[in-house]
């Protein structure tokens, strides 16, 4: 069973507009969405919604953080947060036709003791995995990281940026960094495939079991004691990238979940991407019939 913990959980606003965004005009949205999310709620999302028993948690406040409770709930994903006096931050990411840009609020103010409050939480599901997910709200060092994934005799997943990896000192199963995480955490040169994967297996030595490295439209990588192994990414409509991330380390730990290979997660975790990544938001898609995506994705030793 997996754990997810959301530290700064977010509701995610999606905006699309058909024109270029411009400076002093009121732009106007022809479409709109509210998404519970945060990269742990993301991931708690995906995973219930491959029917792998699963467990959100993380902080929550204010009306926002009312909303994400209300949808999770409404979305079956099984939930143990812990309230907080502040507000959860709403992010957004708007579509227009130059691109997207996604404009990310920092978060409430927290205090160290949330810590504890959450690793009761986390210990009381008594988890094989615990994913930890995001950025840490303001009050926060990476110290609450190292603190959960030492809390238990579970592994431990993390999918945060680079500069809070690069400070991490527990044992972790897993980290999924992006391209530029990627490079923030080891300082390489990850211009390249090939440089992708010489920087997350040295990075292994700082306390990574394995790396997942996630290239956007190039696909991932997936270092370990099995290999180096590379999947292409499929060559499909992308609506908007937001929680490509999480879809791609969800696809992976369900695989796992359900005793699959490294070869098998990784191609699983492309197919789970790949059908977000066609739908605006974080919203999440019908995940039971991926068997010919993951049948279509590539996967070599580099
Ligand atoms: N343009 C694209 N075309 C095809 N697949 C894509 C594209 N962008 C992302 N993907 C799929 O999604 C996966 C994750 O993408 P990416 O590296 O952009 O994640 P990320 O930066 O962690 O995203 P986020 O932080 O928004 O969750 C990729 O490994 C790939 O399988
Ligand atoms: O600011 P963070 O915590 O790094 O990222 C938060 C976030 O952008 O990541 C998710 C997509 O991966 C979104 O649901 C959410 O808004």
């Amino acid at each position: 069973m997996i754990v997810t913990v959301t530290y700064n959980p977010a509701v995610d606003q999606t905006i699309q507009f058909d024109e270029q965004m411009a400076p002093d005009r009121v732009m106007r949205a022809d479409e709109a969405q509210f998404d519970a999310g945060g990269k742990g709620i993301n991931a708690a999302q995906f995973l219930t919604a491959m029917d792998r028993p699963c467990v959100a948690t993380g902080l929550l406040g204010g009306f926002t953080g009312s909303f994400i409770r209300e949808t999770l709930q409404d979305d079956g994903v099984e939930t143990a947060f812990v309230d907080v006096d502040g507000t959860t931050r709403l992010n957004t990411t708007a579509i227009a036709a130059a691109g997207e840009y996604k404009l990310n609020q920092a978060g409430p103010t927290v205090g160290e003791s949330v810590v504890d409050a959450l690793l009761e939480q986390v210990r009381a599901q008594s988890p094989d995995r615990v994913l930890i997910g995001g950025s840490l709200p303001p009050g926060l060092s990476p110290n609450a990281i190292d603190r959960i994934a030492a809390g238990g005799d579970w592994e431990t997943i993390v999918d945060t940026g680079g500069d809070v990896l690069r400070e991490l000192d527990a044992q972790y199963g897993l980290c999924k960094p992006n391209r530029a995480e990627l490079g923030d955490a080891t300082g390489a040169d990850v211009s390249t495939v090939e440089g992708c994967a010489d920087a997350a297996d040295a990075f292994r030595d700082r306390g990574f079991d394995r790396v997942l490295a996630s290239l956007g439209a190039d696909g991932a990588v997936l270092v370990g004691d099995t290999g180096r192994l590379y999947a292409e990414a499929l060559d499909i409509n992308v609506v908007d990238t937001v929680g490509a991330g999480d879809a791609l380390l969800s696809g992976v730990l369900s695989a796992w979940e359900a005793g699959a290979d490294d070869e098998t997660a990784l191609r699983t975790g492309v197919a789970v991407s790949s059908q977000v990544v066609q739908r605006a938001g974080t919203a999440v898609p019908d995940l039971n019939d991926i068997g010919s995506l993951r049948d279509g994705v590539t996967v070599r030793q580099l």
